[in-house]
């Protein structure tokens, strides 16, 4: 994942010292894109190992249209415990907004399926768009969409994903997000018959939290392996027919996990 590395020798090389919300302080760039041909493997950074299990349950869970960190725990995964509040509820985050996006009028609108359908229907459309980013219920977000906005595109019989992310933890948040992206593209890829293309990902704030910068350098240090592939193994019937076990991971080898607290 050489884009990965080139973004961390960006921030430590480029990036200015700011403060940030969580009183950590970070060093950070603003605007930042790196692209991924899913055909040459699938994206995980390989200088550090990822505790992939979390992204797949995590992604699953947001299409579920869930918001709540009960089923993160019965699938063993904690990564959102620090928002929630004491029933596990997070508010309207991303499984809301993505899956039942209500309007002003009282409409209840599906963005996942609607985007399914697009494709489907219209593949040349320009206007195959999901937003995570709803003014109206941010109030009651426990934490404001990061991976905000997701626009897809048909071109030449493969689909491609770019994603907007207003503000990029790229120490601990930013290795999740390509990859959770990475797997959506391949998803709605799967249900269109489609081949996966690119994903490509721009940053807002692109920052790394003052307590991760050591272990940001140690990855420079290391030489990455080559990317993993990721296999599909059953086509359900439609985008919320999928399960972890339908996921295999082919030649994921990784440097040693690297530890680093999460800003809260
Ligand atoms: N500061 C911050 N960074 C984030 O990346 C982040 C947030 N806050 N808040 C909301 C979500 C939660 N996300 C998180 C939260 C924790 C980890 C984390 O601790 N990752 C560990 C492994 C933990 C595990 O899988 O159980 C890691 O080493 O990657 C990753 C993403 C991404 N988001
Ligand atoms: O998927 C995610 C979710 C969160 N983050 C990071 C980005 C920031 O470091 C914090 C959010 O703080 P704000 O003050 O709301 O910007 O969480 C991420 O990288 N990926």
């Amino acid at each position: 994942m050489k884009q990965y590395l080139d973004l961390i020798r960006r921030i430590l090389d480029e990036g200015s010292d700011r403060p940030d919300r969580t009183g950590t302080g970070t060093r950070a760039v603003f605007g930042h894109q790196m692209r991924f041909d899913l055909s040459e493997g699938f994206p995980l950074v390989t200088t550090k190992k990822l505790h992939v299990r979390s992204i797949f349950i995590e992604l699953l869970w947001f299409l579920r249209g869930d918001t709540n960190v009960k089923w993160l725990h019965d699938h063993k995964v904690s990564i959102w415990d620090e928002w929630a509040d004491k029933n596990g509820d997070l508010g309207p985050v991303y499984g809301k907004q993505w899956r039942d996006w209500v309007t002003a009028d009282g409409r209840h609108i599906d963005q996942i399926a609607d985007l399914i359908a697009t494709i489907k229907r219209d593949p040349n459309s320009r206007r195959q768009l999901v937003s995570a980013w709803n003014p109206g219920d941010l109030p009651d977000m426990k934490l404001a969409p990061c991976h905000c906005l997701f626009q897809t595109a048909v071109i030449d019989g493969k689909l491609h994903l770019q994603l907007y992310q207003r503000s990029c933890d790229v120490f601990l948040g930013v290795p999740f997000n390509i990859a959770s992206y990475a797997l959506l593209l391949m998803l709605i890829a799967h249900q269109c018959d489609l081949e996966p293309g690119s994903f490509v990902w721009t940053g807002g704030d692109v920052h790394l939290y003052s307590n991760h910068l050591d272990q940001a350098r140690l990855q420079l240090m290391r030489e990455p392996y080559p990317l993993p592939r990721l296999v599909i193994k059953r086509k359900p019937d439609s985008i919320d027919g999928y399960e972890y076990e339908d996921f295999e991971l082919v030649g994921y080898e990784a440097h040693p996990h690297i530890k680093g607290a999460v800003a809260i």
